[in-house]
């Protein structure tokens, strides 16, 4: 279905259908709902519910032609592919006890999702299952997802999860719905077209609980009239809590679709019986004050700043993280880390702070600092430790190594543009093998990744330390990795699209959006620099990790697990994108996901446990993770054989 994101202009925003009932006259139910009703889109059914196969066999009525809604020359093409969304017969049951009923119910979605294909549609609303237990209806799916082309499937889900405190639920009700989604998937083997369509009822879970299905694959909320209330002046709104789940609906791209009679008084007749209405009646449709309303949520929403705009097409796009060490990195990635104001801001913060610490008020008039820059880029720590250096009145000999031949050339234009020429010195080497004519009192590197030490800054440092003086400052002085389980099935998906072992086992830069985080963040590696002496032997790490489930969110799916850092730059100074104290206005960096094979299900209240590994060869440098418990995984990456970082 075509979908406006909230960067694009808000009116222009298409995001909201409406559910139907069975009518021959397909042309004038569009026309209704699409002009009348100003919805975008219209979930149709597709065949006649009265239709049963086996009625039809014993009657010898079949003329060979199937009851269908409508042909498909009653629509054009793009009508029926931007505009309908075929609603697969709500009686069918796969799982009944009744074998004529399963038999026909067979039969009939076979035939619904054969016509819909036909017409290309865009999307078939499959109905929920109709009790726990789905495997025969799952085996039909699976069997239709393995011929479909682009097709997707939602299969309608009610949004219930029974609190655990609850005395007065009714049996029926004692499934967390999450559940069924759950083993439906697991049938269809984590299938890539088949997603979600939640049923918003008129009680919501808890707001914890609703979390995990942001990262799971939802694209449809249906909200049916009965969920909405009447306001003072006799029109539909939502609950609070209504009103906050859909409005991150909004956030996820998730599309509303509305369903049911009009049962408001301002919002009155029947949605499916238009063709009783008079002219006056046809210039309203009985839902629009509903579609009204969710518009008017949507234009309620605070516009996402600049920065979330720009990084809308990143969102949730694998990305294979910089290896600047081993790659010579182009101009353009240097330039938009120039832009990252924020970061340099940070920097010039720290080294001030270390000028005025290593050198008294009274000294700063005839004592000169060597401050390094390794791993100078284009020069913009060049030009923060200049800034600071004017700012505090501390004189700076400034040497700006850098081991790329290209970016070099521009260091040296710098040093002509900028008129540095009496204090800042270029060398092109790479700071492992310089050999260094003078000690530095500061050493200035930005050599982190997503991870903090993914980008090898430890090793690189390691070799730089020769030259900085026995009480010198490095700046960052540590940094230190983080990790949290999350479910990201979008991201499985587009891992597992690449079919092979090598990419479960590759951490990925990404914008995590559609994800649900299932636990805080916990730490996992440190460096610290100047390196003290105990850490002296290696760069390898070994960390256990136990990730405790909240006991009110119910049961979720990881996987993977979501990675950040933050980096002390100098005392107080500190950088990074760990969530919980994220750099405000930052955007050098976005999260690293490390994937899972089999993705794990954790259980509310239970304990996730997590081995990471970093390990250091004399030619690379990789990562190992498994999962121990609730089940244990396979070991991911073993030898660095999918994923490693070159020295
Ligand atoms: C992440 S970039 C940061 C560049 C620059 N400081 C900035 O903030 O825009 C890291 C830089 O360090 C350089 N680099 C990485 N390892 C190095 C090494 N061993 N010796 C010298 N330069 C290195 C890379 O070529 C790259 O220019």
């Amino acid at each position: 279905m075509p979908l406006g994101d909230r960067g694009s202009d808000k009116s222009e925003a298409r995001f909201c259908g409406v559910e139907t009932d069975f009518n021959d006259d397909m042309p004038q139910v569009l026309s209704f709902n699409l002009s009348t009703g100003g919805f975008d889109f219209v979930v149709a059914p597709l065949m006649d519910p009265s239709y049963r196969p086996s009625l039809v066999q014993n009657n010898s009525l079949g003329s060979g032609a199937l009851p269908f809604a409508a042909s498909d020359l009653v629509l054009s093409p793009s009508q029926w592919s931007s505009h309908v969304v075929g609603k697969i017969s709500s009686w069918i049951d796969l799982d009944s006890d009744d074998e004529t009923l399963r038999i026909d119910s067979e039969t009939t979605l076979k035939q619904e999702i054969s016509w819909a294909s036909h017409l290309s549609l865009q999307a078939c609303l499959l109905p929920a299952p109709k009790g726990t237990s789905c495997s025969n209806y799952a085996r039909c799916v699976n069997q239709i997802l393995h011929g479909l082309s682009n097709m997707q499937l939602w299969l309608r889900i009610p949004l219930v999860k029974p609190d655990d405190d609850s005395v007065d639920a009714k049996p029926a009700t004692l499934v967390d719905s999450w559940e069924i989604w759950n083993s439906f998937r697991l049938l269809c083997e984590h299938h890539g077209q088949l997603s979600v369509a939640l049923d918003i009822l008129s009680t919501m879970p808890s707001a914890n609980s609703l979390g995990r299905w942001f990262g799971e694959s939802v694209r449809a909320a249906i909200i049916n009239t009965d969920s909405f209330l009447t306001n003072g002046r006799g029109y539909p709104c939502l609950s609070k809590r209504h009103q906050i789940f859909i409005n991150r609906c909004f956030n996820h791209s998730i599309q509303i679709i509305i369903s049911g009679n009009s049962g408001h008084p301002k919002a009155s007749a029947d949605s499916n019986d238009f063709h009783n209405y008079s002219v006056a009646d046809l210039q309203r449709h009985p839902l629009r004050q509903y579609l009204e309303y969710v518009g008017h949520l949507y234009q309620k929403l605070d516009p996402l700043p600049d920065q979330e705009r720009f990084e809308l097409g990143y969102r949730d796009f694998l990305q294979s993280p910089l290896q600047p060490l081993m790659d010579n990195l182009e101009a353009q990635t240097y330039e938009t880390f120039e832009k990252d104001a924020m970061k340099y801001l940070q920097y010039q913060r720290a080294i001030s702070k270390a000028l005025l610490d290593m050198i008294p008020d009274e000294e700063a008039s005839v004592k000169t600092i060597v401050l390094m820059v390794v791993g100078a880029g284009r020069g913009p720590l060049v030009r923060a430790s200049l800034q600071a250096s004017e700012e505090t009145g501390r004189k700076l000999k400034v040497y700006a190594v850098e081991k790329n031949p290209n970016a070099v050339v521009t260091l040296h234009a710098l040093v002509r543009l900028e008129g540095w020429e009496d204090t800042v010195t270029i060398v092109s080497s790479d700071m492992r093998h310089w050999n260094a004519p003078e000690k530095a009192d500061i050493l200035v590197s930005e050599l982190l990744g997503s991870f903090g030490d993914n980008e090898l800054s430890p090793e690189c440092l390691d070799g730089a330390q020769r030259f900085l003086k026995p009480d010198g400052i490095s700046i960052p002085s540590s940094y230190t990795s983080f990790i949290q389980p999350v479910t990201a099935s979008k991201l499985y998906n587009d891992v597992k699209a690449h079919k092979d072992v090598a990419h479960f086992e590759t951490a990925y830069v990404v914008k995590i959006h559609n994800a649900a985080r299932l636990a805080p963040c916990q730490s996992v590696f440190t460096f610290t620099h100047p390196k003290p002496v105990v850490d002296r032997e290696s760069n390898q790490r070994y960390k256990k990790l136990h990730f405790m489930i909240p006991n009110d969110t119910g049961s979720a799916m990881v996987h993977g697990f979501a990675g950040y850092f933050d980096a002390t730059l100098y005392k107080d100074v500190h950088l990074g994108i760990e969530p919980s104290t994220a750099t405000p206005n930052m955007f050098s960096w976005f999260a690293i996901f490390f994937p899972l094979r089999t993705p794990i299900c954790v259980k509310p209240g239970s304990k996730l446990e997590v081995d990471f590994w970093r390990c250091c060869g004399t030619t690379k440098v990789w990562y190992e993770w498994c999962v121990t418990s609730p089940s244990p995984s396979p070991i991911h990456n073993i030898n660095g054989r999918s994923y490693w970082v070159g020295l």
